[in-house]
């Protein structure tokens, strides 16, 4: 028994640190030697036992393991036998280890002591934590923990997280942590391996850091699990009803060698990998070489002659007074067109834009780089022809004008817009609606109204779900319209497969829709509306739809498809051409639809497609087709030469490179624990804002930090790793709870806020933004009280428009591809405003070459 107890010791002793091991453990040996009691000797005892003595050597190695003295190389002698060591050490006799020829041994080892105290160095200690792994009391522990600090897993938090601090709390003993007990936070770490980033451990240790999270309790997390990896999982990417059912590609790093895995991510999977005949497909990092991921041609749309003579003003071509006047409200009143305003005026506004002759439809593409305004370039010709066309039915024949052709359905919008999540959704359509205030057109979000500072200009909207909410009370469930006294919505704003949903039926592609009578008896309440949640209406805030069709699209004469590279992309191609066929079938013009095919990556080009009899037709759709993107993978070119050889790109000049405001910094991880090192690079801008704050003599406004992970369950162990330290944040992935309220609460204080340029004060005085801004913009500044930092995976880097005052973001894993990479960054220096992305990596040294190569392709992105 006291073997086996020294034994358990010494391994545990080991993770904490293996030098204080080394310190402890022969000590350790002699106290359990000594007292009958000790059976229970914990880690947490030893230690402070060896800490009472003030000056003792323990105390010394465990806040600065690097000085140790000489003898101490024996723990890495320890640390390569592992397991097996600690029970042969517990077998040896105890004189064995103050043997001088030990002594003497170890000194000639260390040399390589760094490497070798590292674990996961060391085979056999590997093994020990497999099994450690594997034992039911660790894992039912991992799965009781409901925070950060109740959670066993030693590889928690920092590396060394389920340490004796960790175990002295659970005792009531000595808590505080390293720096509180006197050393410093970084000397507490430093010389610790950060365990989740290895590598060669990370798939079981981040499945096990995602065993204590909710979604995981009892289950396996396959996803990070590479020998599980075709095992089916029903994860969606947005987390929400829309996509339940399929795979959350996008955080899913493992596995893009699989044909249904490719995403907008891996625009060229094929190339990411050589066969080799023994072992099959092997991964090849950053293989694609820059410009290969990126559309060539999708540049070079615009004749020079014609890019001359673009707008530079709002006023030319002439916009609508009530569009001008909402215009000069959201940008201020001196704003000009940014360089894709410019051509989306020139082309789109303009009547003589390119029609498609065939179909006598236009069909654009608007590619620009993030932050540049591409929502008002399509939203502005968008408007102005909705409203346009409203206006001259109206005036042709006032009587006999309809709203509706189709009036048997709830909703016939005369336009769509698509976006690939609900919280890119809400917010474009506020966009839209804080245009739209004084012309009186009408928007509806799918994804539920924004109640979120914008009272009164969604009231339209919010008056609208009430009537749906209030048509399910109703015996045939019908949402009343009334003919021209009702809620005639004239731009729905939503996901691909909320919108099909809406016009074809909630669970029209599912089985479950025939029982749903019987399976309502036995379901929970819905708070909100106090009536039986079912399947995937049982997430709270997404309320349930009728499962009959409630919108018509024979009136839908413009669609947007926005961040087109992901709606066009493998996953959601079929959802999106789905919903075009259907507009176009509702229209009396039938498209072909043919699902998705992984051959059609390999579609071949324009050219060669119509010389192939076999090459897919082009598709004419009977409506304006609008596509935004700021990046055009090779995949969507390709897609549009074969699909849409007709469609007008127009790109801005600086298309595929980094806004010009946005500063790039590299940050090479100190190497030790990588958890702290983001928490000094926080740290560290918030004293410059401070500094900056000073020398101006200004208020001090602390930035704000976006942190991008590539998994969620990154994502939820730095959340706590900083929350512990006083950090507060948001952490949020595509299954955090937060995203099903049904509204973009989850992202307040982050997202900007559209307030009117200048409003009017009580005096009459003119008030700027920031004295109008809403008190929630103002709140104290305090990153302890309030969140000054989120941490989202690629989830959060399409589309969204972030408050100016994130400055600042991290990417903390190494981006899987210049894609991704431009969306994330993106997410700060927007619309002129300064930003910086810190790109953080191994610079130096062994293993730095793939960080190096990211340095080079980011460095080719960057505006000259
Ligand atoms: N002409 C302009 N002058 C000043 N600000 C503008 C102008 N046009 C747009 N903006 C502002 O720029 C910000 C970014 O706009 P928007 O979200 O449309 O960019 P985007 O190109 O769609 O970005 P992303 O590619 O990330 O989706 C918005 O806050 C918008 O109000």
């Amino acid at each position: 028994m006291l073997r086996s107890s020294a034994s358990h010791l010494c391994v545990r002793a080991e993770h904490a640190g293996s030098l204080l091991f080394h310190t402890c453990a022969p000590l350790a040996i002699q106290v359990l030697k000594k007292s009958p009691a000790s059976k229970d000797t914990s880690r947490t005892r030893l230690t402070q036992s060896m800490k009472g003595k003030p000056g003792s050597r323990s105390a010394n190695l465990e806040v600065a393991p690097k000085s140790r003295e000489p003898g101490a190389s024996r723990s890495s002698d320890f640390s390569r036998d592992g397991r097996q060591g600690s029970a042969r050490n517990s077998r040896d006799t105890p004189s064995r280890q103050h043997e001088p020829s030990f002594t003497r041994e170890s000194a000639n080892k260390r040399k390589s002591f760094a490497r070798d105290t590292l674990p996961h160095a060391d085979p056999e200690l590997l093994s020990t934590i497999q099994k450690e792994e594997r034992n039911p009391s660790f894992r039912r522990r991992s799965r009781q923990g409901a925070s950060i600090d109740e959670r066993p897993g030693r590889w928690g938090n920092d590396g060394s997280r389920y340490s004796d601090m960790d175990r002295s709390r659970e005792r009531g003993g000595d808590h505080r942590s390293g720096r509180e007990r006197g050393g410093t936070s970084d000397s507490y770490n430093t010389g610790r391996r950060d365990h989740r980033d290895d590598r060669d451990v990370r798939h079981r240790l981040v499945a096990r850091a995602s065993e204590g999270t909710r979604d995981n309790v009892g289950r396996r997390d396959y996803r990070n699990d590479r020998e599980e990896r075709h095992k089916p999982v029903a994860r969606a990417w947005e987390g929400t009803r829309d996509n339940v059912g399929r795979r959350n590609y996008r955080d899913d790093k493992d596995e893009p060698h699989r044909p249904v895995a490719r995403t907008w991510e891996n625009s060229q999977p094929d190339e990411l990998h050589e066969h080799t005949e023994s072992n099959g497909p092997k991964k090849i990092r950053n293989h694609i070489p820059l410009d290969s991921e990126f559309s060539e041609s999708s540049t070079t749309t615009i004749p020079s002659k014609d890019s001359t003579h673009l707008p530079t003003q709002f006023t030319s071509p002439p916009l609508m007074p009530g569009i001008l006047s909402c215009l000069a409200d959201v940008l201020g009143p001196k704003a000009t067109p940014t360089p894709i305003q410019a051509l989306s005026l020139k082309w789109l506004l303009n009547d003589s834009g390119q029609v498609n002759p065939s179909s006598g439809w236009k069909q654009f593409l608007l590619a620009s780089e993030t932050g540049s305004g591409k929502s008002i370039a399509y939203l502005l010709p968008l408007l102005q022809n909705l409203k346009q066309s409203e206006l001259n039915a109206t005036s042709s024949s006032p009587q006999e004008a309809p709203l509706h052709t189709a009036p048997q359905r709830a909703l016939n919008p005369r336009a769509l817009i698509l976006a690939p999540t609900h919280e890119l959704a809400r917010q474009l359509s506020g966009f839209a609606k804080a245009l739209l205030h004084e012309v009186k057109l009408r928007v509806l979000c799918a994804s539920r109204a924004n109640t979120k500072n914008t009272k009164e200009r969604d009231a339209t909207a919010r008056k609208m779900v009430a009537q749906f909410d209030a048509s399910l009370d109703s015996n045939n469930g019908e949402f009343e319209v009334k003919e021209r006294s009702g809620f005639p919505v004239d731009i729905v704003v939503g996901t691909p497969m909320k919108l099909l949903e809406m016009v074809r039926g909630r669970g029209w592609d599912r089985k479950e829709v025939d029982n749903e009578e019987s399976e309502e008896k036995v379901d929970e309440i819905d708070e909100m509306t106090g009536k039986p949640r079912r399947g995937r209406d049982k997430m709270v805030g997404f309320g349930k739809w009728r499962s009959k069709p409630e919108m018509g699209l024979a009136n839908v004469e413009w669609v947007v498809v926005d961040e087109s590279d992901v709606l066009f992309d493998p996953d959601f191609q079929s959802t999106t051409r789905q919903l075009l066929a259907d507009i176009s079938a509702a229209r009396g013009h039938p498209v072909p639809f043919t699902p998705y095919s992984p051959l059609a990556l390999n579609a071949p080009s324009a050219s060669s497609a119509t010389t192939s009899p076999s090459s897919p037709a082009p598709i004419d759709y009977p409506f304006n087709l609008i596509l935004t993107s700021a990046t055009i993978p090779s995949a969507l070119a390709s897609y549009l030469d074969t699909h849409h050889p007709k469609l007008m790109r127009l790109a801005s000049p600086n298309l595929h490179h980094l806004p010009k405001t946005l500063q790039t910094e590299y940050y090479n991880w100190s190497g030790g624990n990588k958890y702290a090192d983001i928490e000094r690079r926080i740290r560290r801008v918030w004293a410059e804002d401070s500094s900056m704050a000073g020398l101006h003599g200004r208020s001090e406004e602390l930035s704000k930090i976006l942190i991008f992970c590539n998994k969620s369950s990154k994502v939820e162990v730095l959340g706590a790793y900083l929350e512990e330290k006083g950090i507060k944040n948001i952490a949020l992935s595509s299954t955090s709870d937060q995203r099903k309220r049904g509204s973009n609460h989850h992202l307040d204080g982050f997202l900007r806020v559209s307030v009117p340029w200048e409003s009017t004060g009580a005096d009459g005085e003119d008030v700027s933004v920031a004295e109008a801004a809403p008190e929630t913009e103002k709140i104290d500044s305090d990153p302890k009280s309030t969140p000054h930092v989120m941490l989202t995976t690629s989830l959060l880097s399409r589309g969204l428009d972030f408050s100016p005052s994130i400055r600042h973001v991290f990417i903390v894993d190494e981006p899987r591809n210049m894609i991704d990479f431009l969306h994330r960054a993106g997410r700060a220096g927007r619309a002129g405003e300064r930003g910086k992305v810190v790109i953080f990596g191994k610079m130096k040294g062994r293993g730095s070459s793939s960080a190096k190569d990211v340095r080079k392709r980011v460095g080719s992105l960057v505006s000259q």
